[in-house]
């Protein structure tokens, strides 16, 4: 198939673009200017000129406490962008998959989020996410709204390549440990949208396979679970590690709140597309394979 990523420079567009040609896809990675979210008509343009069969949208306004003080930025990009792509993948009759986040849930439940959870984002990067996912499901009846959470990979910029570089610099870090989820990442995201892809092109308007589907690594930790076993990996791989410590939120004062509980519930797309939550120990090992190389 012939396939436009939204988006170019950030960490799930260029894992898309290394893994779905290895499937044979023909891939068109497009970002600002060409592709603007913001700006509606170069998304047009840019949909024209590749005529592609299906699309994902990777990009996305992500600074999550930026949004704070850019809320139009952040809703031009997240929720008008966003539908505007949409709009054009139901111009052309093809699918689009589009990728959301925990954030739009307040974070109050004491279990798992599942997709009927009612949502509640604390924060304006959420609330953009959210209007996001109502604008493409109202353009496109053939989407799908993936959300995710705890992205890393090896490109771009993420929680793991932060901890790498703060733990060289500095004896001690402090990290939250009431904040739960699990990490997902960038390969196990796009061999989740590979693996979609096709059944999508052939599912007609109305199909199961559309819609809402939830999809992190296994199994749930806390950011403080997560910061623990990078460094002991990192240790294996003969790296300085900090001495790591656990702390509450209140200790890690940020503009926008975050969710205690951004635990997201994958039994929806084992069913209805059989793809199972990823160990992300696993995955980290792999992305710091690349990163840092292998064990000693
Ligand atoms: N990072 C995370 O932890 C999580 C991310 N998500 C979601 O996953 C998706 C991918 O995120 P991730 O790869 O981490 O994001 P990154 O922050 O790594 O990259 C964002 C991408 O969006 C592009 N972008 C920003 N503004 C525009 C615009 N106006 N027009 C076109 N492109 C734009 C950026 O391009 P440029 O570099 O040129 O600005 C960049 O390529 C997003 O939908 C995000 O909301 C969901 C859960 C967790
Ligand atoms: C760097 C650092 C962060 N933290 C905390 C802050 C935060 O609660 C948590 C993770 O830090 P981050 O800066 O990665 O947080 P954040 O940018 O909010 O991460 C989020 O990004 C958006 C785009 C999403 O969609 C979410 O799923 C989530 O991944 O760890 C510490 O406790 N100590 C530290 O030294
Ligand atoms: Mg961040």
């Amino acid at each position: 198939m012939r396939i436009l990523i939204a988006g170019r420079s950030g960490q799930l567009a260029r894992e898309l673009a290394d893994r779905l040609p290895r499937d044979g896809h023909e891939v068109t990675a497009l970002g600002q200017p060409e592709l603007d979210l913001a700006a509606p008509d170069t998304v047009r343009r840019a949909v024209e000129q590749v005529a592609p069969e299906a699309i994902v949208n990777a990009a996305a306004y992500t600074a999550v406490d930026r949004a704070e003080d850019e809320r139009d930025a952040a809703f031009a990009v997240n929720a008008a962008g966003a539908g505007a792509l949409a709009a054009e993948a139901a111009r052309l009759g093809i699918p689009l998959v589009h990728v959301s986040t925990d954030y739009v849930f307040d974070g109050n439940k004491d279990a798992p989020y599942t997709e009927e959870d009612a949502t509640g984002p604390t924060g304006v990067y959420g609330a953009s996410k959210l209007a996001g996912e109502e604008a493409v499901l109202r353009a496109h009846p053939r989407s799908v709204v993936l959300r995710t959470a705890w992205v890393c990979g090896v490109h771009g910029n993420n929680f793991l390549k932060t901890m790498l570089r703060l733990g060289a610099e500095r004896p001690k870090l402090s990290v939250v440990a009431d904040q739960h989820g699990a990490p997902t990442f960038t390969a196990d995201i796009a061999e989740a949208i590979a693996r979609m892809l096709p059944a999508l092109a052939a599912a007609p308007a109305g199909d199961p396979r559309f819609g809402l589907f939830h999809l992190s690594g296994a199994p749930y930790t806390t950011w403080h679970g997560f910061a623990a076993e990078i460094f002991r990996q990192a240790e294996n791989r003969g790296h300085k590690v900090p001495e790591l410590a656990a702390i509450g939120t209140a200790d890690y004062p940020t503009k926008a709140r975050r969710p205690a509980n951004s635990r997201l519930d994958c039994h929806k797309i084992q069913q209805v597309h059989g793809i199972r939550p990823a160990d992300w120990r696993q995955s980290l090992s792999n992305s710091l394979d690349t990163l840092t190389g292998p064990p000693r």
